[in-house]
């Protein structure tokens, strides 16, 4: 069983004073993740390498790998067999058995990777890749070395204790969450929004989020999956303030004064200025949505420009150039897709009109929207005082 893992990440933005911040916001997502998982676990930072020790005799491995592989910053994941230094000539034969017990198959190349980062260690690096290599040949006949393009690089590190290691599981990679800002992700319950959420998360971004309901024309179990998908969500972004707000009275008022044609972008209008004003009180940098050109009539090139033009914060797109079918995958990979496929109402659905424009004109949206001037503050006034806040950790 490995008792230890050792955590690679990219490199990107690690340099100089910023690998500090970096590496303690992973060290922190590492902790997050492991709280999902059986066990007890020490994360520990050395010398430019973040390594987990199991703690406890018993933990689930399947389990661990699964939780870590939502960390993002982190570029592999590799169990290591963790040896006590007693003597070189043990290691060497633990080396044979990693290598028979991994490798069923010794028809295979290899190459040994000794890092010796405890310089009392008797045994310089160069040598103990000689003679480990020397001692795996002469145990399997069929075996290779090739030191430019192994199939397998064998890492030894002699810290304190003796690491062996020839696996990566591939993470996220991106940067941890907390290096770059907070953002107000809008939460729908469709496929698209998660997606969008993670993919900003990726890049180190702190997410809250909002989310627009319409009771009763929504149901508490359309709100319900959200609440679940912010939790998929959270498991890469850490837990999420979910702003839930009530769009009713507003969606009404649109809908009784506004041409129907228009309904969408109006509605979509209103809600990045109500997703906005919440951004800004909670020290966000951007709003993120889940658009991709020309998905819907109110994702047309016009409309999202239309769209755009409430808002001061930069509204970040992660999936403005993706089609329907990649964001499908992606949401697949993290895991949101089952979720999002639930066939529950959204109030943009249910205010739907038959025709919607596709090329509105923002000098005409302005005009209709003028038609709401007597009641709108105050209507967006009360929606904001009724917020309700739920805060999401992940699943
Ligand atoms: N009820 C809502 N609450 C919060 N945000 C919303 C809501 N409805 C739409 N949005 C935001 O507007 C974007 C576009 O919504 P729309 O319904 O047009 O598209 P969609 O392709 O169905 O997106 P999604 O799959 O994310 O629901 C969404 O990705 C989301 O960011």
């Amino acid at each position: 069983m490995y008792k230890a893992f050792l955590i690679k990440y990219a490199e990107i933005g690690v340099k100089g004073k910023n690998r500090d911040l970096f590496e303690e916001a992973l060290v922190r997502q590492i902790k997050y993740a492991l709280k999902r998982c059986e066990g007890e676990f020490r994360v520990r930072r050395t010398r430019g390498r973040i390594y987990i020790d199991v703690l406890s005799d018993d933990y689930d491995y399947e389990e661990t790998i699964d939780n870590l592989k939502t960390v993002c910053g982190v570029s592999a994941i590799c169990p290591m067999v963790q040896l006590e230094d007693e003597g070189f000539d043990k290691l060497c034969e633990s080396a044979v058995s990693y290598m028979d017990e991994h490798y069923s198959d010794k028809n295979i190349t290899f190459k040994v990777n000794a890092r010796r980062a405890r310089k009392n260690y008797p045994v310089e690096s160069m040598e103990i890749n000689a003679s480990v290599g020397e001692k795996i040949l002469q145990a399997f006949p069929e075996i290779r070395v090739d030191v430019h393009n192994p199939d397998v690089m064998l890492y030894i590190e002699v810290r304190e204790h003796i690491y062996i290691y020839s696996i990566e599981i591939p993470g996220p990679g991106g940067m941890p969450v907390g290096t770059n800002g907070k953002a107000m992700l809008l939460l729908s319950g469709g496929i698209d929004s998660p997606v969008a959420g993670f993919m900003v998360a990726k890049r180190g971004v702190k997410i809250d989020a909002v989310y627009f309901h319409a009771p009763p024309y929504t149901s508490e179990r359309a709100k319900q999956k959200v609440v679940d998908l912010a939790k998929l969500v959270a498991r890469y972004s850490g837990p999420i303030y979910l702003h839930v707000i009530n769009f009713t009275e507003i969606q009404l008022a649109i809908y009784e004064k506004c041409p129907h044609d228009e309904l969408t972008i109006i509605m979509r209008r209103y809600m990045m200025k109500i997703a906005e004003d919440i951004a800004k009180k909670t020290e966000c940098l951007g709003l993120i949505t889940g658009e991709s050109i020309g998905q819907v009539a109110s994702q047309t090139i016009q409309s999202l420009a239309v769209t755009n033009e409430v808002c001061t914060l930069p509204v970040f797109r992660p999936c403005i150039g993706l089609d329907k079918q990649e964001i499908v995958e992606i949401s697949e990979k993290i895991g949101t897709y089952e979720t999002s496929i639930l066939p529950f109402e959204d109030c943009c659905t249910i205010f739907v009109a038959k025709h919607p424009v596709t090329k509105p004109n923002l000098a005409v949206i302005k005009r209709h929207e003028e038609n709401l001037k007597d009641c709108i503050d105050e209507m967006m006034q009360r929606a904001l005082d009724t917020e309700e806040l739920i805060v999401v950790e992940a699943q």
